[in-house]
């Protein structure tokens, strides 16, 4: 195991936090406050974030501080993003979060192992390194990332192993979009447990 510079109970590489509208999913049009946590070693060739990936371009910020910051804005719903979060020990940002009232999202590829307290998981399954099989019983939604036909087997394989209660959704890689969403459609109208999720944020032009 790699030995982190820093001590996850106390601070973390923040690349961006800001406050906008969930773009993605079940809480899709809901306020919330995004952290941006840098660092990401799964490497999807069509990741939207890249600049993320490495995390010593970004400022370890304390946890005291981004939860001060968080509660500048009026919801009371954060979102941790990346970046891959799961990188990192989560319990003390997320405890820390809850406890003067967040209710604490995650968006993860489920690469690394399961820690901190989550009142929603995003689990988004990615081919450049899959999932630990432990994130199938924690997700509550399963939203898996069409570039090419071969992602709705890929999709499938997942939704096999997922909680009986998880939302499954099918969202189109962006740079594909065009190609693929008339390809979603058909696949939702034919397999209908599946739902679509688009990136709302990037047709409403905000972060
Ligand atoms: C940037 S990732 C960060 C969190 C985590 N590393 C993950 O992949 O779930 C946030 C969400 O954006 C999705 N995403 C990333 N690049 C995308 C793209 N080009 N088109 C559509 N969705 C994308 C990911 O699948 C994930 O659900
Ligand atoms: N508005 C907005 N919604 C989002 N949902 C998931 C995002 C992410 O990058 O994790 C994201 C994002 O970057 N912006
Ligand atoms: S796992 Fe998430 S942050 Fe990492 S490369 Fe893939 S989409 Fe980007
Ligand atoms: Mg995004």
């Amino acid at each position: 195991m790699h030995k982190l510079a820093f001590n996850p109970s106390v601070e973390l590489p923040v690349m961006e936090a800001f406050y906008t509208i969930q773009g993605e999913g079940v809480f899709s049009g809901q306020a919330a406050y995004f952290i941006r946590l840098g660092g990401c070693d799964v490497g999807c060739v069509w990741c939207d974030v890249k600049e993320s990936w490495d995390a010593n371009k970004w400022p370890l910020t304390s946890i005291s501080s981004i939860v001060d910051e968080a509660l500048k804005f009026p919801a009371r719903l954060a979102v941790i993003t990346g970046g891959e979060p799961l990188m990192y020990d989560m319990a003390a940002l997320t405890t820390s979060l809850q406890k003067v009232g967040f209710v604490v999202n995650v968006e993860t590829s489920g690469a690394h192992p399961v820690s901190g307290s989550w009142d929603w998981v995003c689990l988004s399954p990615k081919k450049f390194k899959a999932p630990l099989p432990e994130w199938y019983a924690h997700a509550n939604e399963l939203k898996v990332i069409i570039y090419n036909n071969s992602d709705f087997k890929w999709a499938e394989e997942h939704a096999a192993q997922i909680n009986k209660n998880c939302k499954l959704l099918l969202q189109p890689e962006w740079s594909k979009q065009e190609k693929v969403t008339p390809l979603i459609v058909e696949y939702v109208k034919n397999n209908p447990k599946w739902g679509i999720s688009l990136q709302t944020h990037k047709y409403l032009n905000i972060p």
